[in-house]
């Protein structure tokens, strides 16, 4: 999905709205553990009742890498499972050498191989031009580069000063060269909405995939005071606020309530800012 149908997608369902699918074995309604894939079945039934209120899906493949090779299936019959029209992101903060880095982006992208074809994986810039080169090598394809994240680990590299900016400005600066805002977007925690007016003086035509709204207590208004672009330019991301809502038969329901509350805000953002 390029750049164009991501906004139409938003502008149709007057939505910007990231569903991570995170699921935990523990944190399963009891009653789908007669399935044979329960936490398949639990994802399925998030989508079903989702799919209408967000434009992207992002499991966090180490929540299902950490089940060995059933977790591996769980992700692919997600991916599968998802309707062609939203953009699913393989949150995987991969990124190694050439050949290594190679091999992560087949594993996500090349559907004839790995029988999985995510829109974007998340890439970790930290080794450089050479390790985020092949997953930009699928031109059909989307980088997220971790820029400034949610968490409180960020102060200890991603704002330290290097050359007179901070590192996650030098990490957009340079990485922008790589490659267009059609290819490359930015991962940018919703908890550090104080950044988000220098992010976009460096990067003001970028999407910018946001987590940390709901359960890490990030401020949906508060990002997109600064956040929005002509293109929306927002995937805000919320995963246990959403697939967590509701412990019980009705979890489904709930996870619906929760995202319609976000969608339902976003709406109003969008239609403010005359996107809509
Ligand atoms: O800076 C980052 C980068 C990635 N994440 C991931 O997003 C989700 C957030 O989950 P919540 O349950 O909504 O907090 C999760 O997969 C993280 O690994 C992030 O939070 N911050």
């Amino acid at each position: 999905m390029n750049k164009r149908e991501l906004f139409a997608q938003i502008q149709e369902k007057k939505s910007f709205l990231c569903v991570g699918l995170d699921p935990v074995m523990e944190n399963i309604p009891k009653h789908l553990l007669k399935y044979e894939d329960p936490i398949l079945e639990f994802n399925k039934q998030l989508i079903d009742a989702t799919k209408d209120l967000c434009v992207a899906y992002k499991p966090n493949t180490a929540f299902y890498e950490s089940m060995g090779w059933k977790g591996w299936r769980t992700l692919t019959e997600t991916w599968k499972y998802i309707p062609e029209n939203i953009f699913t992101i393989a949150d995987a903060k991969r990124g190694d050498i050439g050949n290594t880095s190679a091999m992560y982006a087949e594993t996500f992208f090349n559907r004839e191989k790995s029988e999985m074809g995510f829109d974007a994986v998340t890439v970790a810039p930290y080794m450089g031009e050479d390790s985020v080169g092949p997953f930009l090598n699928y031109k059909d394809k989307w980088v997220i580069l971790l820029a400034l994240t949610s968490n409180s680990g960020h102060k200890d590299f991603q704002v330290l000063e290097t050359g007179g900016q901070k590192l996650y400005e030098t990490v957009i600066n340079t990485s922008s060269g790589w490659a267009t805002a059609d290819q490359l977007m930015y991962v940018v925690g919703a908890t550090r909405a104080e950044e988000f007016k220098q992010v976009r003086k460096l990067a003001p035509d970028h999407f910018l995939l946001v987590p940390g709204v709901g359960a890490q207590g990030g401020s949906l208004a508060d990002v997109c005071e600064y956040g929005l672009n002509d293109s929306c330019g927002l995937l805000v991301n919320s995963s246990r606020g959403i697939i967590y809502a509701g412990k019980g038969e009705d979890f489904a329901e709930r996870a619906r309530e929760e995202a319609l509350k976000l969608q339902q805000e976003m709406e109003q953002i969008l239609l403010s800012a005359e996107l809509i």
